[in-house]
């Protein structure tokens, strides 16, 4: 790659903290991003429901922060569960990893992670490096940090790569907020390359459009460019197409909540808009996103899109902008077709068409 990592690391410091382990009383403290960017508030959690409760209120968003924030909700499930026995924790974990999952349906890393968290379990148990409900919580607590240093580990390889797709100069339209806060470790995933390129020295700029319902551009992904320094433009969801069309956009990078093996890209609702103009009008379309939030068993009438509360269009913030009962569709993610995506930059490379072929190849999995 010609770029070393640790001296990546250090060129690079994200102000915000979004996951927080303390071991020191085995709680897990979270960022409020519902509240954000007007307050920096934490939450504390100490069970694995009030976990899933903060996925599905949405305190804790994008990909790979569910996948991390549901490791820790497994880590709690022994901390302060009450299996004195490792078959009571093994059931214990089970339940943790059904609540869990129960959450939210669209993002792969959710599902990904408790599965990983629970056959580590089942493995150290069996291979005898877990003798007791204390040393099991001790290879859990392990798991968990490793799967957050491997998704740290991973957006700098991804920022490495997609590298390679930015000149000097660039401006990058996004989509949601597939950055730090969606990823738990403050680098993220569409803006690995332009944080990349920031630390390098290479001009790049960020519009980010606004993201309705829940407004994840214009809370989240303005607010943490903005705290470091990257200069980013917001604009209005609909105006997605003329940027375009101005010339104002030289490619789309987005993240991912899951990307099938044939390459269909699950992603923020109007994603697929941002691919299909850009497919129009010859400009690259990248999707961004590690290894775990690959999916490569289900096919795209397996997938759900979540539908969220018709409140949410019918309100901004909790203020009326419509008649109070009109009937309304809320699907919160959208699936782009293969057709549409110029590559797939993960931590183990990029990835052209065709993908059926080319994403097991490179992800190294049959
Ligand atoms: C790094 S993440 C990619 C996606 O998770 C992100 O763009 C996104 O769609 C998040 O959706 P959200 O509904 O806010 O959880």
């Amino acid at each position: 790659m010609g770029i070393d990592i640790e001296e990546l690391k250090s060129k690079i410091n994200p102000r915000l903290r979004p996951i927080i382990w303390r071991d020191s009383d085995n709680t897990l403290v979270l960022l409020d991003q519902r509240k954000l960017p007007f307050e920096e508030t934490y939450v504390e959690l100490r069970d694995p429901q009030s976990t899933a409760d903060a996925i599905r209120q949405m305190i804790v968003r994008g990909a790979p922060a569910i996948g991390i924030t549901a490791a820790y909700g497994m880590v709690l499930a022994i901390a302060h569960g009450n299996a004195s026995t490792l078959d009571e924790a093994l059931n214990e974990l089970a339940r943790a990893r059904d609540a869990l999952n129960a959450a939210r349906p669209t993002a792969q890393n959710l599902f990904w992670a408790t599965e990983r968290m629970l056959s580590t379990a089942s493995n150290a148990i069996h291979n005898g490096s877990a003798k007791s409900v204390r040393e099991l919580l001790g290879v859990m607590k392990r798991e968990a940090k490793a799967i957050f240093d491997e998704e740290f580990d991973a957006e700098l390889r991804m920022g490495i790569y997609g590298l390679e797709k930015v000149n000097d100069g660039d401006t990058i339209l996004t989509q949601c907020n597939a950055g730090g806060l969606a990823t738990g470790t403050g680098i993220g995933t569409a803006t690995a390359p332009i944080r990349v390129a920031h630390a390098l020295g290479i001009r790049v700029s960020v519009i980010a459009p606004e993201t309705r319902p829940w407004l994840q551009g214009a809370r989240l992904t303005v607010y943490e460019l903005m705290a470091d320094g990257i200069p980013v433009t917001l604009i209005a969801d609909t105006a997605v197409g003329y940027v375009m069309y101005r010339g104002m956009v030289n490619s789309v990078m987005v993240g991912a909540d899951r990307i099938l093996r044939d390459g269909h890209v699950y992603n923020k609702i109007g994603t697929f808009k941002e691919a299909v103009i850009a497919h129009e009008l010859g400009i690259p379309f990248y999707a961004i996103a590690p290894s775990s939030t690959f999916d490569l068993r289900s096919r795209v009438e397996d997938v759900k899109i979540e539908e969220r509360d018709p409140d949410e269009v019918r309100k901004i913030r909790g203020v009326p902008i419509a008649p109070e009962n009109v009937p309304v569709f809320n699907p919160v993610f959208d699936v782009t077709p293969p057709k549409y995506v110029t590559a797939l930059i993960t931590e183990r490379g990029i990835i052209y068409p065709p993908f059926d072929k080319n994403v097991p190849r490179v992800l190294s999995v049959r």
